[in-house]
């Protein structure tokens, strides 16, 4: 038997890095997945093996099942139904692991997420031998949630194979989880996130496991229905950033300034309400769904104000924001920002032509856009008679 799950990217409208510090944030899921797909083997004598393979990097990593066992069998577990945090000594067990396997320097950014699939991995399913399969349509390091979408899948895959949820194996095609199982699971995953991103708000796991538009504000979500149609162009800068270090170098400013900082934040959380509550206003006919298209333009460009003022905007991200802008097209970057992706809202009524021409000109630049879809499914899980 094979278990497959996937688990979407997203945007965030408004409040990214702001949310750590406590503030409201608005995001949504997009339709790009990481898909994670795991095959039980059966115990062997003495030749056990756990293995990741990342299909779209050509990487594979395998463990003997004997070695991880005596390098974290001191941790106990499993433990599927009660999510923990990975603790300073097991970190360090797991890195040595992680060390072991000689990742290429080019790549190294991936070690995190290694990390993070062999503390889930161990934490949920113990020393089983098995294959893992990775593979994403997201762009890694980008701002759409990549390190999300993959703790998602890990734990909704690793969960549907363990005992602690009820599902029904028969059943054919993607499945969504139950509240409770969608619970643990997104607690399981905020535990991933957590070791790649150092201080994660958890807004980027809970809409990649509950899916839609939601509203998040210290660790509580409120499911958000959009009155109106919502087109963003993603434009991806493809400047590399890591998450991590762009939240700490945030609260190292907010340690040096707490009372700018939190008056930014502040200012942050009152755009991202209202932006909600203009998303949610009942739109009559275009003319107020147009009205509505305006203060959204409005608060994105406000709130790419204040995240400069934060320290997280960019060369290339101010580039997408003068070009879009010579076309009237408000932007903001989404995400921790430092590169990565930049968000455009596309009116309803605004001509093709205009479309097709910023994106030339976005393209021309060596960016990369997309027009992905918005507030889809979150995790879902599916089971195959394996080949
Ligand atoms: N498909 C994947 N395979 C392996 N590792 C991955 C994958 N997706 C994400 N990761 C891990 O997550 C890291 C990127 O996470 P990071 O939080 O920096 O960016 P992001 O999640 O794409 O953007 P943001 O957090 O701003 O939404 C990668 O360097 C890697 O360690
Ligand atoms: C930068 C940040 O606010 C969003 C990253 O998508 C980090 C977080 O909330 O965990
Ligand atoms: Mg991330």
């Amino acid at each position: 038997m094979e278990v497959k799950a996937r688990a979407p990217g997203k945007i965030i409208l408004s409040g990214e890095q702001a949310v750590v510090h406590g503030s409201t944030a608005v995001a949504a899921s997009i339709d790009l997945y990481t898909y994670v797909s795991i095959k039980i083997l059966p115990s062997t004598e003495n030749d056990d093996r756990l293995t990741l393979q990342l299909k779209d990097m050509a990487l594979a990593f395998s463990w003997p099942v004997g070695r991880i066992k005596e390098s974290l069998s001191s941790l106990g577990g499993p433990f599927p139904s009660t999510p923990t945090s990975c603790s300073t000594a097991s970190m360090k067990l797991i890195l040595a692991l992680v060390e072991e396997q000689n990742i290429p320097e080019a790549k190294i950014s991936l070690a995190s997420g290694v990390t993070a699939f062999l503390w889930l991995y161990t934490s949920i399913l113990g020393f089983k031998p098995a294959t893992v399969v990775v593979t994403s349509e997201l762009p890694l390091g980008s701002g759409l949630g990549s390190s999300a979408a993959l703790c998602v899948a890990f734990s909704a895959a690793l969960l549907a194979c363990s005992d602690s949820v009820n599902v029904d194996m028969k059943q054919q095609g993607w499945l969504i989880f139950g509240e409770s199982e969608l619970e643990l699971l997104n607690k399981w995953a905020f535990e991933g996130e957590k070791l790649i991103h150092g201080k994660p708000s958890g807004i980027d796991n809970t809409v990649s496991t509950y899916g839609n538009m939601i509203k998040f504000r210290s660790g509580n979500l409120t499911h958000i229905k959009s009155s109106m149609p919502l087109k963003m162009l993603i434009t991806n800068t493809k400047v590399g950033r890591n998450t991590k270090a762009l939240v700490a170098g945030v609260a190292e400013r907010t340690l040096r300034h707490p009372d700018a900082m939190n008056s930014v934040f502040n200012a942050v959380a009152s755009i991202s309400e209202e932006m909600a509550n203009v998303i949610q206003a009942p739109a009559l006919d275009d003319l107020s769904i147009t009205a509505k298209e305006e203060k959204l333009e409005e608060l994105m460009e406000m709130n790419q104000g204040l995240l400069q003022c934060m320290g997280v905007s960019h060369a290339s991200i101010e580039t997408v924001l003068q070009t879009t802008l010579k076309y009237k097209l408000a932007s903001k970057l989404t995400g921790a920002g430092g590169g990565g992706c930049v968000l455009t809202l596309l009116q309803t009524l605004l001509s093709g032509t205009i479309v097709h021409k910023v994106i030339a000109e976005l393209e021309s630049c060596g960016f990369q856009c997309l027009i992905a879809g918005i507030g889809g499914n979150g995790a879902e899980i599916c089971f195959s008679a394996s080949s």
